[in-house]
């Protein structure tokens, strides 16, 4: 029956989730089978969006307008924007977009007008952010909340929405305004290298203006101390968020949810653990390994209660599981690992 339910639209959808983000993806598809889609539609949308924001070749007055409207189109059948560079990674899925569209216009009202409401105020940040630099560590964090916070206040809104989490979650905003800041800034620190290069501009001008007088000088190893001293100043204000994450997970009752939740943060602990006075991050693009994670996070980060430690050995075996030969078995050991829950 749950396979009759899926139609071409939704196969489709899954599989535009598969070629952007393999690893969240698989993530994703472990969710309650109330939310699965939900989350699949809502990551298509960002994901339309973020292609329009990242598009260098679209004439700016033009470009404010797609993303300041972008959230009416989740309500216009047929859809879709053809006007993305031939380099925009992502471009086919908005020259699909109507399968996005139709689907969205399937899921529950209540789910819609959350998705459609953090596009709206998502599309502002991005518009206003499409002509104002990030100067000032202000700009940073506003900049982050538009493209990455709100992302996290829709997700605790959808979770209350589903019925799976008590409400509360949603009224703390501040922490799932956290999940966002911390996950986008550890990859803004993480990607300067190729930022830089790429001519793209996410590091505070003031932060890194106390190092060196050209941002082009961040990468050049004649100036790899300030650049280094600079990175510490910006890891050091990614991991203030860290309290905030952990408070959040810790409200966490699904066991489906925590598991996609925890994950992604879980890979930025190891990150920023990576990136902190590591010269390599001025010269290369670093990537951490999953387990090593997790590790992490068990030895480092989580608190002594127990039920948080055992989400997190569970957490560790799926990680493993999921390296294995298929991923259908894994897949199976996946959920039984998540019986001896309570
Ligand atoms: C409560 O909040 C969250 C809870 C769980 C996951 C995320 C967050 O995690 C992925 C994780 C992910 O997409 N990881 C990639 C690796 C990478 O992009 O570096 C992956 O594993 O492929 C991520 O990075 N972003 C993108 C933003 C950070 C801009 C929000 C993201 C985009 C759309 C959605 Cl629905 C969710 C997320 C949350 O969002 C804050």
């Amino acid at each position: 029956i749950q396979k009759l339910k899926c139609s071409s639209e939704l196969i489709r959808c899954y599989q535009y989730l598969e070629q952007t983000s393999r690893s969240f993806a698989a993530v994703i598809q472990e969710l309650h089978p109330e939310l699965k889609d939900v989350i699949c539609i809502y990551y298509l949308v960002l994901r339309g969006l973020d292609t329009v924001e990242d598009d260098m070749t679209l004439e700016i007055k033009y470009k404010k307008e797609v993303l300041e409207t972008f959230y009416e189109k989740l309500y216009i059948r047929g859809w879709s924007f053809a006007d993305s560079g031939p380099n925009e990674e992502d471009a086919p899925l908005l020259i699909e977009f109507d399968v996005v569209i139709t689907e969205f216009l399937n899921l529950k009202k209540e789910y819609q007008d959350v998705i459609a409401k953090i596009t709206r105020e998502m599309g502002m940040g991005m518009s206003k952010y499409t002509t104002k630099k990030v100067n000032t560590v202000e700009d940073w964090n506003e900049y982050c909340h538009y493209v990455a916070g709100l992302v996290g206040i829709g997700l605790s809104q959808l979770f209350v929405a589903s019925g799976l989490e008590p409400s509360g979650i949603e009224k703390l905003e501040a922490l799932s305004n956290s999940m966002g800041l911390f996950l986008q800034k550890t990859n803004i620190i993480r990607d300067v290298f190729e930022d830089v290069i790429d001519d793209r501009r996410f590091w505070p001008i003031e932060v890194w203006s106390k190092h060196v007088n050209l941002v082009g000088d961040l990468i050049n190893d004649k100036y790899l101390t300030q650049g280094v001293n600079c990175l510490n100043e910006l890891c050091l204000n990614a991991i203030e968020h860290i309290p905030d994450v952990l408070d959040y997970l810790s409200q966490i009752h699904d066991r489906t949810i925590f598991s996609f939740c925890a994950i992604p943060q879980t890979m930025a602990i190891a990150t920023i653990t990576l990136c902190l006075n590591n010269p390599k991050v001025m010269s290369e693009n670093v990537k951490i390994r999953k387990t090593e994670a997790i590790r992490v996070m068990k030895q480092k980060i989580a608190p002594t209660d127990a039920v948080f430690l055992k989400k997190l050995d569970i957490l560790e075996k799926n990680v493993q599981l999921k390296t294995g030969p298929s991923m259908a078995n894994s897949k199976y050991e996946y959920v039984r690992g998540f019986e001896t829950f309570e």
